[in-house]
């Protein structure tokens, strides 16, 4: 049975951060992720969400200056230090939150340098970070993901392509990293979403889902999340799929879909 995760960064948006965990809940998610949890003490959240009865399923690593348009750090090179602090400050949410994966954002390319010199550079300063990441994440019990995401919205993101994320996952070679499937991106750089989902599938920590082209909800665009959904089931996929999307209006009156698909109460 497909399990649906509300994107808090995305969904919910009419109410302040701290309200859209009732919300979500009162809309019939049992989930929800989002981007950063480091505004507020997690004790705050981990209330909310045992007042709620949500379980927090992912948030991403500080991802360095994000008001400066800083998208992770993971592949940074002279950049180690300050990821190895963030592995350790999401991991304390991460405990308190019992939250069993973290997003470990790859980071841009600088825009400036010569593209090959620095894919080389940023490749092997991301394997090492992300053993690091791994294990240290592997002494809790917790996973870490990585995700291709597209460049048109992400100029310059490190990761982009599903086949990079699998070739990353092989020579970090530590089973507690993962593949954080996001459909909205893999559709954009790569298509083929059922046969990357089957490919794939042994490696997939968490799915993601959204309409294509303009990131509203899942039943607007290009893509066929049902038989995407059909896909799933047929894997025995178990995990959660969240839902980060912008809705095209008011939240709750865009989750017929959910609804319709009997993926929602009604
Ligand atoms: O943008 C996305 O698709 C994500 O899932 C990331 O968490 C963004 O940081
Ligand atoms: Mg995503």
């Amino acid at each position: 049975m497909i399990r649906l995760a509300a994107n808090l960064s995305m969904l919910f948006n009419e109410h302040d951060f701290l309200d859209r965990f009732a919300a979500a809940s009162q809309a019939g998610f049992r989930g929800v992720e989002y981007l950063f949890p480091y505004a507020y003490a997690p004790d705050t959240l981990g209330e909310l969400l045992a007042e709620t009865g949500l379980e927090q399923v992912l948030f991403n690593l500080p991802p360095g200056d994000w008001e400066a348009g800083e998208r992770g750090l993971a592949s940074l090179p002279g950049r180690e230090a300050e990821f190895r602090d963030s592995v350790a400050e999401a991991l304390r949410y991460a405990q308190v939150l019992d939250c069993p994966r973290v997003h470990a954002m790859a980071g841009l390319l600088p825009a400036d340098a010569d593209q090959h010199e620095a894919r080389a550079a940023h490749h092997a300063t991301y394997i090492e970070n992300l053993r690091f990441a791994a294990r240290e994440a592997a002494k809790v019990g917790r996973e870490v993901l990585i995700e291709p995401i597209n460049t048109r919205d992400m100029p310059g993101f490190f990761l982009s392509r599903q086949a990079q994320a699998m070739a990353v996952l092989e020579e970090v070679g530590e089973p507690n990293l993962r593949l954080q499937f996001d459909l909205y991106h893999c559709q954009i750089m790569d298509g083929d979403l059922i046969r990357h989902l089957e490919q794939q599938f042994a490696a997939i920590g968490h799915v993601q889902i959204a309409g294509v082209p303009e990131r509203h909800e899942p039943d607007v665009g290009e893509v066929h999340y049902p038989a995407l959904f059909e896909c799933l089931e047929a894997l025995s996929y178990e995990g959660w799929v969240g839902c980060e999307y912008r809705p095209a209006a008011d939240t709750r009156q865009g989750l017929g879909w959910g609804r319709d698909l009997g993926l929602l109460p009604g």
